[in-house]
């Protein structure tokens, strides 16, 4: 482990120095696309603009024969679109392949001098431990020095095997590139041997029954009806992953929702990941871009709400009545974290920074 006084060096001589802080860029949706597929790659100039990141996938769905396509058709893509990457109003990622591929080191070592001045996050997918983000870490200086680059590249982890959930504190704090976490429902079902078929999302099976009613006679009626509410197979995982990212000042992420014709659960799915603590997710098919911008952006009802709390609540301190609730310094924190949230995408978004400019408060609060 490095001593807390060398967390911050560079990793090779030349490399440029590590961020003290990851910037709280808007990522609501992680687009996935295939780069050496025509069709897609066509598509990725009219996207700048309308999605928050989009990420050139290198690994799980790009066919072994293919990799190299797709690898070159991500530099082409980056060294040719505007407004991609380096600032510009859409990030761009990639995921390469995994650490113990025979792609890895080529996709690596291809694409940081070829459009590393463009490459917002390289996303490493099934990491196990802090040694992962250790080997891409030094190797990604490496090449940053050779390369000239100016600012680091950041390093994301997808987090989808058993082993890397059990190490996730010490993944989010293996190397100041850290800048967020994926859950990847997939490789992790298979991992732990979930008995699932699915890309994320829900399943039927997995529920909580409603107790039987009882009879005049105190037995339990087993034959009568009962509700079953069915359960979220991943609020384990989100949670733990949304505290180990909190603790280390990076960002957590829902990941790939596959019943792509299936909007409503994909924005139910998407939902509960926000509400726990994730900036965003990802988007597999165009049509999920607009779910999750909605998603992640939160409420015009829930603005005016943290408005109307920051508002009445002064300097902060003390305790209010708000439409008969009481309201005090955490609840005050929990709405500056929407108001900051809601101005961060207010500056990227005017659809939505009319709306929330829209909004009117009224003062209704007592002092307690
Ligand atoms: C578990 C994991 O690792 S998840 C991450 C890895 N998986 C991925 O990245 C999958 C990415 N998405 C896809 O491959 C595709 O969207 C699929 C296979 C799910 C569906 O593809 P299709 O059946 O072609 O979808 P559909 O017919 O609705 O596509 C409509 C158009 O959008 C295009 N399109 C589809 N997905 C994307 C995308 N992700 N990005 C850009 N364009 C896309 C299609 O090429 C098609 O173009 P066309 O109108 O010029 O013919
Ligand atoms: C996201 C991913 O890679 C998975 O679910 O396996
Ligand atoms: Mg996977």
């Amino acid at each position: 482990m490095r001593s807390a006084k060398d967390f911050f060096a560079p990793l090779a001589v030349g490399a440029p120095a590590p961020v003290r802080e990851i910037p709280a860029r808007p990522s609501r949706a992680i687009h996935f696309f295939d780069p050496g597929n025509p069709k897609m790659a066509a598509k990725v100039p009219d996207m700048v603009g309308t999605v928050d990141v989009l990420l050139g996938n290198l690994e799980d769905a790009v066919k072994a024969d293919k990799k190299v396509d797709a690898r070159e058709g991500l530099v082409r893509i980056g060294q040719e679109t505007e407004g991609l990457g380096a600032g510009g109003p859409t990030q761009l990622w990639t995921r390469i392949n995994a650490l113990d591929s025979p792609w890895v080191l080529d996709d690596l070592t291809t694409l940081v001098p070829a459009i590393g001045h463009k490459l917002d996050v390289v996303m490493v997918p099934k990491v196990q431990g802090a040694e992962d983000i250790h080997y891409v870490d030094r190797i990604l200086a490496q090449l940053e020095a050779k390369a000239g680059l100016e600012r680091p590249i950041l390093v994301h982890a997808i987090l989808e095997t058993a082993r890397g959930v059990a190490n996730v504190e010490e993944i989010c704090g293996a190397s100041p590139r850290m800048q967020g976490l994926s859950l990847g429902p997939a490789d992790l079902a298979a991992d732990r041997r979930m008995k699932t078929t699915r890309v994320g999302g829900g399943h039927p099976g997995y529920l909580v029954r409603q107790d039987p009613p009882r009879g005049e006679d105190g037995t339990s009626q087993l034959d009568a009806q009962r509700t079953t509410y069915q359960q979220d197979l991943w609020h384990y995982t989100i949670a733990r992953m949304v505290d180990a990212c909190a603790m280390h000042g990076i960002y957590p992420y829902y990941g790939p929702f596959g019943d792509i014709a299936d909007v409503v659960a994909c924005e139910d799915q998407f939902r509960n990941a926000f509400l726990l603590g994730c900036v965003g997710t990802w988007s597999l098919h165009p049509k999920q871009i607009a779910i999750a911008n909605r998603v992640f952006s939160p409420s015009v009802e829930d603005i005016r709400h943290a408005r109307r709390v920051v508002a009445a609540m002064g300097d902060g301190t003390g305790a209010v009545m708000l439409d008969g609730k009481m309201e005090d310094d955490a609840s005050l924190k929990q709405c500056l974290v929407m108001v900051e949230l809601a101005e961060q995408l207010a500056a990227i978004d005017p659809e939505l920074k009319q709306q929330y400019d829209a909004i009117e408060t009224d003062d209704a609060t007592t002092e307690a």
